[in-house]
């Protein structure tokens, strides 16, 4: 059985795809919050449960550490995701979060974290409802503590945690196949330090491919070319948020932002979030704008480097500059500071610019899924409107 765990859970089973007597929307439905289990679920003796305090440093170095050392890594076992402790403070503290879903799992003895998931909260429209969900991300378990099956009884608490709070629904993302995608993405790659990626095998040198004519393949202008075109700022926040409301309201499966969520995902972070508007020089309306989140990938084996810092775009919204000047624009800034390759999915309006800006199709996919809600007929990309972190 390949799925044990997930064929007891209320998501889309592999066997009902294109039965079309199911109906859309919840599969179950909500219980009284007294009939939620209120204790924890047993770990095996040896662990514990403990909540992050994402906000004290020793924790969140704690929590760092994990994943540094432990989250996911690419097939090829080259790279490993290294998330900041300050782009976690970030991820893990939009509005209306809860610290009991930021979930360790401890040993009793030695008190060593060896295990996270953690849950925030987000009003996500599919179709036409607006649903309020768990955005369930950062599922580690130490390597050493592998298929021990503590994977399934740490998202059986994270889930009972957000049922204490009547949220019903959830979105998560996995490289993985699982029952069952609602949308499955491709990732593709901007080159940006081309020298540095083929030296760190992220890339490879073409065919018939001298190592100048790839950098300068790949070379960019030192400077944006849209007029109007600065970081975005706390006064920006009412006009990014009607455009991205707007822009983001088309797709079947994308985030309801209000202004204190703009405020919170979108707003410039040193190292964390960067953003960009474009204020029309003569009506010095905001026009357009676009973002990218900073995630590093450390080198696991390099002798000449240890971090690969990668750009990931985020939200984009062009309705008055071509999307491929917009995004031209983000990665003349991405490269301006320092950063090795932009990465992006092939989701909303991506794939308009993925080949014409140079971007190489990744060799993996994302899949999206959502917990407790069926949908009839899996999403295209291009209906998809979730990023996630
Ligand atoms: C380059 O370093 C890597 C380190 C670990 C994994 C991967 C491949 C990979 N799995 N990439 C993605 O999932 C990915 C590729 C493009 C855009 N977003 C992505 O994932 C995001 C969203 C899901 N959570 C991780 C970050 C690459």
């Amino acid at each position: 059985k390949k799925h044990p765990f997930w064929e007891t859970q209320p998501v889309g089973q592999f066997n009902e795809i294109g039965d079309s007597t199911l109906p859309e929307g919840p599969i179950e439905a909500p219980k009284p919050l007294s009939e939620v289990r209120p204790e924890s679920y047993n770990l095996p003796g040896a662990y514990e449960w403990t909540t992050c305090d994402i906000d004290d440093d020793a924790a969140a170095a704690e929590v760092y550490n994990l994943l540094s050392n432990n989250y996911v890594e690419d097939d090829e076992n080259m790279f490993r995701f290294n998330y900041s402790k300050e782009f976690l403070r970030w991820a893990l503290r939009p509005p209306g979060y809860f610290k009991q879903w930021h979930i360790g799992v401890r040993v009793k003895g030695s008190k060593k974290l060896v295990a996270f998931i953690t849950a925030v909260p987000a009003k996500i429209k599919v179709r036409k409802e607006i649903v309020l969900m768990a955005e369930v991300n950062f599922l580690c378990v130490h390597k050493k503590l592998r298929s021990k099956r503590l994977a399934p009884v740490m998202i059986k608490e994270v889930t009972r945690r957000v049922h204490l709070e009547n949220i019903w629904q959830a979105s998560y993302t996995a490289g993985v196949v699982l029952p069952t995608p609602i949308s499955t993405c491709q990732y593709w790659h901007r080159s940006l330090n081309p020298k540095k990626l083929i030296d760190v095998g992220f890339s490879r040198l073409g065919a018939r491919m001298t190592m100048s004519r790839t950098m300068k393949l790949y070379k960019l202008s030192e400077k944006t070319i849209t007029p109007g075109f600065r970081k975005m700022e706390l006064r920006d926040v009412p006009e990014v948020t009607r455009l991205v409301c707007k822009y983001l309201a088309q797709f079947e499966v994308a985030p309801n932002f209000d202004e204190y969520d703009v405020e919170h995902w979108i707003l410039p972070k040193a190292d964390v979030v960067d953003s960009y508007v474009v204020e029309s020089p003569v009506t010095h309306v905001v026009t357009d704008f676009c973002s990218f989140y900073t995630l590093p990938s450390s080198i696991l084996m390099n002798s000449n480097y240890s971090i690969l810092k990668a750009a990931y775009s985020f939200y984009n919204v062009a309705t008055k500059t071509p999307l491929i000047q917009l995004m031209n624009d983000a990665l003349i800034i991405a490269k301006k500071n320092d950063y090795d390759v932009f990465n992006a999915l092939d989701l909303m309006y991506n794939e308009s610019f993925l080949k014409e800006l140079k971007f190489g199709p990744g060799d993996g996919h994302l899949h999206y899924y959502l917990y407790n809600y069926r949908l009839c007929q899996p999403l295209k990309p291009s209906e998809l409107g979730l990023v996630l972190l």
